[in-house]
């Protein structure tokens, strides 16, 4: 899938821009706070119907401006899609796809598959456990529609128990039909999450060897309770405690997944740069296993990534994701040079793109 072209108005600092991609590779260059990041965004946002830091609707239009609109043209293997999507204060955003209004956003969801790298992921290391939740249930969500909906009906049913339990209720008979809930979607959940994970980690695996080229041993782990005992009976057993705490301590919303250098936590004890390697790895393997589920090359975000990187390890990813297998790229970076030097190095189809004050002008386009 290729993204043509991208016509912005009011999105956070982009005042109005018209922009043709090359259907490779797509610089962006600019100072700090110009709007690149706010650039990559807009194109997140046609693909998930939100912005990648979750930044608010109302504080997404420009300020002291009425409405945002985005309009993207794909060639999708062929065929045009033409998204567009309109937020107002205070109004239901619009999101059509081919002129015609959505009536659930989670419709679009996995329309438009994509992998954004960004500096806001090293939270994916450093953030509690909920943020590497959120990974794996994006990933899955975004191919699989039976996994979001026992995801909002897990936590429907969470919910309606920590209430109980907060209540301090001892009717038994509602926490067998909450736990019953829980065990039924917990248990679809759970075995999602460990089929992705046994996916990713031969990818990860590849590509972090591929970027470092085999100086650091890095690991990646799924961590579940339910791994051990069936969640009915765990939550049975835990009822009384979970009944002088207050909350449900069991089941797939205590999920982790572990992410290691040699045999301590990466968090701890990598540096600035083994972290972002072992991301970009780890980006890098859902891009692939995206690729290989759907029906096209979803397309890649690469934000400020090279900061901290030594020069082998840019060069190798700037290698890899020039591959045939990494469809559309775009990539941002402060610096025009930096980005020459990478363009130099290959015989790919490009654009470069200067972002200046919220205005993206072509220098060469594709
Ligand atoms: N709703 C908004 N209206 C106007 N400006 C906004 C809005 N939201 C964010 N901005 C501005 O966008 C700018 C940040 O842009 P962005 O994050 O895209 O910069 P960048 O070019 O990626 O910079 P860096 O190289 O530092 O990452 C900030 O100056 C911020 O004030």
């Amino acid at each position: 899938m290729v993204l043509k072209q991208l016509s912005i108005l009011n999105y956070k600092n982009i005042v109005q821009a018209e922009v043709d991609f090359s259907p490779k590779i797509n610089c962006f260059f600019g100072k700090n706070g110009m709007g690149k990041t706010n650039f990559m965004d807009a194109i997140y946002y046609l693909s998930f119907c939100k912005s990648h830091i979750n930044t608010p609707d109302s504080m997404i239009i420009r300020n002291n401006q009425d409405m945002c609109v985005l309009q993207g043209i794909y060639d999708y293997d062929g065929r045009t899609e033409e998204l567009f999507c309109g937020i107002r204060h205070k109004q239901r955003k619009q999101f059509k796809r081919n002129k015609k209004e959505y009536g659930k956003l989670s419709e679009h969801i996995g329309l438009l598959p994509l992998v954004m790298i960004s500096p806001a992921d090293t939270e994916l290391i450093q953030g509690g456990s909920e943020e590497r939740r959120r990974f794996m249930d994006l990933i899955i969500s975004q191919q699989d529609k039976n996994y979001l909906h026992a995801l909002i009906q897990y936590n429907k049913a969470l919910l309606q128990r920590n209430t109980l339990l907060k209540e301090q209720s001892r009717d038994t008979s509602l926490f067998e039909a909450l736990e019953m809930q829980l065990a039924m979607y917990g248990e679809q959940i759970f075995q999602k999450r460990k089929l992705l994970v046994e996916k990713l980690v031969p990818l990860f695996n590849q590509f972090h060897q591929q970027i470092c080229c085999s100086a650091e041993s890095v690991n990646l782990h799924y961590i579940s309770q339910l791994e051990e005992t069936p969640l009915e009976e765990k939550l049975r057993n835990t009822r009384e405690r979970d009944w002088v705490i207050g909350y449900t301590t069991s089941g797939i919303h205590k999920d982790e997944l572990e992410m290691k250098l040699d045999d301590a936590l990466i968090r701890r004890v990598g540096s600035q740069g083994q972290q972002k390697t072992y991301l970009i790895a780890l980006k890098l393997a859902q891009y692939s296993l995206l690729a290989q589920q759907g029906t096209t090359a979803p397309l890649l975000l690469l934000d400020d990534i090279f900061d901290k990187l030594d020069a082998e390890r840019v060069a190798q990813i700037i290698r890899l994701v020039s591959d045939e297998q990494f469809g559309q790229i775009f990539i941002t970076d402060t610096n025009r040079k930096y980005l020459d030097k990478i363009l130099e190095t290959m015989n790919h189809d490009f654009a470069l793109f200067e972002v200046e004050q919220g205005c993206i002008k072509p220098l060469k386009e594709a």
